[in-house]
């Protein structure tokens, strides 16, 4: 299995932050693993365009279930995609907050992103109250079985095990707490996709570093990491992707 080295710049970046992107495929022009960055809606075109032809792949951070119609400020998965897109994040923690987004929202989206041609980047992922609560593989669980799509294969689906306080907090979960999850997350794809689910990759997130991605991505069934803060400056990202790239 390749695995993928994905940053999500959420609501950062105009124009000047492609000088970061331009830095990064210079530094990492062929990486032993997958390299994706996930930008706003309105960087897509433009991070596609400096993309072509290397090693980098761009993805939208949502979209819309329906491939066009009367919604206000949505994008749909046609539209990414005709940006120069292969990727989009769906049910991230802060979608699912802000915009109160549900699981059967969230597999609504990763359907018509799978139909449209693109890789849904699914995330799930406990929140602190739900951990002390001793909820977290329910939790995920039930996530996962209610925003995966029938049918998804290696090819259209990554999921990212993302636990809410650790997003954005410097927090990390111990190791064997990562690997409990991702082992859970592993087992559940098996029963419902057989065999080929171990090769779907499972992506670790949440305050993922240049100092703790080597101890990260040695933990079994961690597949590489969606990365938000330290995806928007090239060194900390190739840092992280050349970490994933000798693991
Ligand atoms: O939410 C995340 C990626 O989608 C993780 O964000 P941080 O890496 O900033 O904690």
């Amino acid at each position: 299995m390749r695995k993928l080295a994905a940053g999500n710049w959420k609501m950062n970046g105009t124009a000047a932050a492609l000088t970061e992107v331009q830095a990064l495929l210079g530094a990492h022009p062929a990486p032993a693993c997958e390299m994706l960055l996930c930008p706003p809606a309105t960087l897509t075109a433009r991070m596609a365009e400096l993309a072509r032809g290397t090693a980098l792949r761009v993805g939208g951070q949502d979209c819309h279930a329906k491939p066009s119609g009367a919604h206000t400020g949505d994008i749909s998965a046609e539209m990414l995609l005709d940006a120069g897109a292969t990727h989009v994040i769906l049910g991230h923690s802060e979608r699912r907050a802000d915009h109160g987004e549900t699981d059967a929202e969230v597999l609504a989206k990763a359907e018509a992103a799978m139909a449209a041609g693109l890789v849904a980047v699914v995330c799930l992922g406990e929140t602190e109250a739900e951990r002390d609560a001793g909820q977290t593989l329910d939790v995920v669980g039930r996530q996962l079985a209610g925003s995966v799509p029938e049918g998804s294969t290696p090819a259209t689906l990554v999921i990212a095990y993302e636990p809410v306080w650790a997003i954005g907090t410097g927090r990390t979960p111990t190791l064997e707490e990562i690997a409990e999850v991702h082992r859970f997350l592993r087992g559940r794809l098996i029963a419902r996709f057989g065999q080929p689910a171990n090769e779907m990759r499972l992506l670790y997130g949440g305050s993922v570093k240049p100092a703790n991605a080597d101890d990260i991505f040695a933990v079994p069934h961690v597949d590489g990491a969606l990365v938000g803060g330290a995806s928007l400056k090239a060194a900390d990202f190739g840092a992280i992707v050349a970490a994933l790239a000798k693991a």
